[in-house]
């Protein structure tokens, strides 16, 4: 049975202007679709809508059903309960997931204590075990620091570990290593690539890079003004996209490649 059902998913702003149109897929745990568009395309706000985020002045129609509940419509009281356990999000800044006040250890805390029901020796366990889950060198001493006191890849495995805490079936990825150099890019959706198999989770990865994408999903959405303009496997799509801004994509990837491989 599919995690993840979404039917004609529509988001508008109260005054009636569409900003996402009719998009429609499904996701199975361990399966891992990419949503690739440019800026603008409406990626995020799928992202948000898939988890009852969207910013007060927007609107969602249509059905998101999440491990059989359906999301829209459905208050913010029983939101938070589904969040982080049944679906949760990486951002591509992690300052927005953290609280710049709060040691990381007690933000990584909070979410075990409340939906895991941990306490005392075995909460400060399950912090570290978090934290070198995600491949965090000195779990004690990272614990005790503060988000600005980590450098920029650090603080995206930290995010990373906080969405991971509630054991989410799903992990929606917004842009995760846009911000961040590229060394420590593949370094961390290496760790994605590791946390999502060995998890079995359903991955919705967004980018508006064909290459990253290519490394993470293997199903597509390609996303253009709010709607999806074509999908399928990305094998089949780098072989013969159907549209011919999924064409000026592959065409713009290929062309960096050859210039990489040339330089
Ligand atoms: N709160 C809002 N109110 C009105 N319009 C919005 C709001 N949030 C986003 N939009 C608009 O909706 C469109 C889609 O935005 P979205 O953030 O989903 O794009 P995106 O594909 O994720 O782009 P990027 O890659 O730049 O993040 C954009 O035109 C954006 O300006």
């Amino acid at each position: 049975m599919s995690l993840v059902v979404v039917s004609d998913l529509s988001v508008a702003t109260s005054d009636g202007v569409p900003l996402v149109r009719a998009l429609s897929f499904e996701l199975a745990p361990g399966e891992r679709l990419g949503l690739i568009g440019e800026s603008g395309s409406g990626k995020s706000l799928t992202a948000l809508a898939l988890t009852g985020l969207l910013a007060p002045g927007l609107g969602a129609s249509g059905s998101v059903v999440l491990d059989g509940r359906e999301i829209i419509g459905t208050d913010e009281r029983e939101l938070v309960t589904l969040r982080g356990r049944v679906a949760a999000v990486v951002f591509q800044d992690p300052l927005s997931a953290l609280d710049p006040l709060m040691r990381i250890g007690a933000q990584l805390a909070e979410p075990l204590r409340r939906h895991r029901g941990l306490r005392g020796a075995a909460l400060k366990m399950a912090v570290s075990d978090a934290l070198t889950e995600v491949s965090l060198p000195d779990p004690e001493r990272m614990a005790r620091s503060y988000p600005h006191e980590v450098s920029g890849g650090q603080r995206q495995r930290v995010a990373i570990a906080l969405a991971l805490a509630c054991r989410p079936q799903l992990l929606i990825a917004d842009e995760p290593t846009t911000a961040l150099d590229v060394t420590v890019q593949a370094e961390v959706l290496d760790l994605l690539d590791r946390l999502v198999a060995e998890r079995n989770m359903a991955l919705l990865f967004i980018s508006h890079d064909l290459a990253v994408v290519a490394r993470m999903a293997d199903q597509v959405i390609v996303m253009r003004r709010g709607e999806a303009v074509e999908s399928g496997s990305l094998a089949a799509l780098l072989k013969a996209p159907g549209h011919p801004y999924t064409a000026e994509l592959v065409a713009s990837a290929r062309a960096l490649d050859v210039a990489l491989e040339l330089s």
